[in-house]
């Protein structure tokens, strides 16, 4: 693509300066951000990286070193023989120069070992998800700090090292980078161009064709399992007795969705709760989100039981289950439609990196716009967490309610009560850490478009809350010592799942907190590091495995009879295996080959000693 105004364009191979060093790779630009005049280039051993245009030459004028056509080494695979990318820094030019696609000039040989040294500028780091708005400096201070070195004396030094040497800047597209300051002199030097979204050219899920059929498959099977669910013979074998079609679409059921998620955008909007600043966009300004998700569900949960009180009947919710999930559906592909539409005019800096292919379906499906807002109102936070996941929970009580009209109990059945307190502990929980969704990778990362409206809106409430709806029709009878190994399976798994992410949170903010500094972590060229210890060091994900051991507590309550409880496991067992690659492949490209020497050192993905 052109990129005006630039002196390399997109797919160029030139050769980059590698940080903190004289030598120079050749890269490939993928592209110009010229907000903050960096390119986004690749290297070959897949390390992403921001260079400057005085750290890019034209690939004319290199010759190869005389060793680099017998030993052919990528930077990275240098690094990795010995140590981390931080501390190759150290390490003398004459050492360094035998790679095959590193070629060093000739003016660069000459140069006195510290002036090899690019001007250095740290690498922007992580914002912090759960403290945010107090530390936005003292984060750029402490996120270099190397505690894989249990010397303090030598952990200073390489930090200063670090400080002084890297010239690195994270990709913007990673999210939580901030734009690092430019020096008046550079900026004049450089010329602006054009601001530029980098096209996607890596499809995921099957691209086009793949995309296309989970938008015609996953509605129907949400619809398929719910009514399999209904059934007495809830098998996923037998054919179910299919409802008249027109009597799925309610305007009045329609009404009441729209209303649903009227009501929550009003609380999302009240000016209770405080203002945090989230991820920052490519244009250098960070996004301000509220915090008012506890103060919203409190009044949720009045206004119910007030409504209650007078008279509502929540059994409806039963009653009209398979409508509500349909009305839901169509506000999603409603909802989804606008999003599309106005990404067309969204502004290129304010593109997901992975809903930007130019394919209306694929990118109707992934989501072009980051961050689509209407005033300051964040229409995929707002959705992340709210319709969808309340939703969950009042499907649940409904259920709950309905079991006991239906079996004429005063109290519903303990397997109901366990499921309905499984689901309600969890989303309080999300609600108690709000502001770690912030940092997690749909709020980063993804586009907001039908995956995740879908997601959010219809797949969250209608098949989380698969369990308590199974319940009604098919009571389980539950002994004591069952109720008593579960709950414990849920306390593991929901230890596991909140001290992980806890801690990555927590180290994230300050890497150097003294609550975490029995931990080990290794050092990455973005100035970041990476635990690998305790939980994280046990496999690479100990907060999905948290989340799977929770997830298989949330089915048990059900029995042995049918599959379809289970459901929410394979779903969630799924998701997350496919989301652990899509993550690694990020932190790959992100991390180059420290990646792999992290992988080396924390060998399983999710679940210990097996994968
Ligand atoms: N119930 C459900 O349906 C779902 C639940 N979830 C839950 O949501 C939570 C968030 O998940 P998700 O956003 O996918 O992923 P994570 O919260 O695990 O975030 C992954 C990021 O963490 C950082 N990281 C990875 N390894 C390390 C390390 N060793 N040390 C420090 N940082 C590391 C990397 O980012 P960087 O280095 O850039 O900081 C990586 O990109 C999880 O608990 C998951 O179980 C998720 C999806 C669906
Ligand atoms: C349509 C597809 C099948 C995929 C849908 C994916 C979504 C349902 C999930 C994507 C990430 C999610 C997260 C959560 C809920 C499910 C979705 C929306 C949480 C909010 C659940 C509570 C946790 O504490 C945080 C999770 C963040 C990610």
């Amino acid at each position: 693509m052109r990129m005006p105004g630039t002196r390399f364009q997109s797919g160029d191979m030139v050769m980059g300066r590698w940080p903190g060093s004289s030598l120079f790779y050749e890269v490939k630009v993928l592209s110009y951000d010229a907000k903050i005049q960096l390119y986004t280039v690749i290297y070959k051993d897949g390390t992403e990286l921001e260079l400057r245009e005085v750290d890019m030459k034209s690939p004319t004028g290199f010759k190869p070193s005389h060793r680099s056509r017998s030993r052919s080494r990528s930077p990275s695979r240098r690094r990795s023989r010995s140590r981390s990318p931080a501390r190759t820094t150290r390490r003398s030019s004459s050492r360094t120069t035998s790679g095959t696609f590193a070629t060093e000039t000739s003016a660069a040989r000459k140069e006195p070992k510290m002036k090899e040294v690019l001007e250095i500028r740290l690498s922007p780091v992580a914002r912090p998800v759960e403290n945010n708005g107090h530390n936005k400096h003292e984060n750029k201070k402490n996120d270099t700090a190397d505690k894989v070195n249990e010397n303090p004396a030598e952990a200073e030094q390489e930090k200063k090292i670090l400080e002084s040497r890297y010239n690195l800047r994270r990709r913007k597209d990673d999210g939580d980078a901030k734009p690092a300051e430019q020096t008046e002199e550079k900026e004049a030097e450089q010329k602006p161009a054009a601001a530029t979204a980098p096209i996607t050219t890596e499809l995921e899920f099957g691209g086009r064709l793949g995309v296309s059929c989970m938008m015609l498959f996953l509605p129907v099977a949400v619809l398929g399992l719910m009514v399999v669910c209904s059934q007495e013979d809830a098998s996923l074998m037998s054919p179910p007795s299919l409802p008249a079609l027109d009597s799925l679409l309610d305007p009045h059921v329609f009404g009441m969705v729209v209303l649903w998620f009227l009501f929550q955008a009003l609380l999302y909007v009240l000016p209770v709760g405080k203002v945090v600043e989230g991820i920052p966009l490519k244009n250098g300004e960070w996004l301000k989100y509220r915090m008012n998700i506890l103060h919203a569900f409190v009044l949720t949960v009045a206004t119910l039981g007030a409504a209650v009180h007078q008279g509502m009947d929540l059994s409806y919710i039963h009653s009209h289950f398979l409508q509500l999930a349909v009305s839901s559906l169509l506000f999603s592909v409603l909802l989804s439609v606008y999003l599309y539409v106005r990404s067309r005019w969204a502004p290129q800096d304010q593109l997901a990196p992975r809903g930007n292919s130019g394919s209306v379906i694929y990118d109707f499906f992934m989501g072009s716009e980051l961050n689509p807002r209407i005033k300051g109102f964040d229409l995929k936070y707002f959705c992340e967490l709210r319709p969808g996941l309340m939703g969950w929970l009042v499907i649940n009580a409904a259920m709950a309610l309905a079991e006991m009209k239906l079996h004429n109990l005063d109290y519903p059945s303990p397997a109901m009560i366990l499921v309905n307190c499984f689901h309600l502990f969890y989303v309080l929980d999300a609600y108690w850490h709000e502001e770690a969704v912030l940092g997690y990778m749909d709020t980063t990362h993804a586009g907001f478009g039908f995956m995740l409206v879908f997601g959010d809106l219809m797949w969250v409430p209608f098949t989380f809350s698969l369990q308590s709806y199974y319940l009604v029709h098919h009571p389980n009878h539950l002994s004591l010592p069952c109720i008593v190994g579960i709950v414990t399976l849920n306390v593991i798994g929901f230890c596991i799942f909140r001290k992980a992410n806890s801690q990555k949170n927590a180290f994230r903010r300050n890497p150097s907190d003294p609550t975490l500094s029995h931990l080990k972590t290794i050092p990455t060229a973005t100035g970041k590091t990476l635990l690998v210890s305790g939980l994280w060091g046990l496999v690479r994900h100990p907060n999905y495995l948290g989340d799977l051991i929770m997830a298989l507590a949330w089915s048990l309550p059900c029995g042995f009879t049918h599959i379809l409880p289970y459901f929410y496991v394979i779903y969630l067992t799924t998701l997350l295996v496919h989301r652990e690659a899509r993550d690694e492949a990020q932190c790959r490209r992100k991390y180059g080959s420290v990646w792999d020497d992290y992988c080396r050192e924390v060998r399983y993905r999710i679940i210990p000693r097996v994968y």
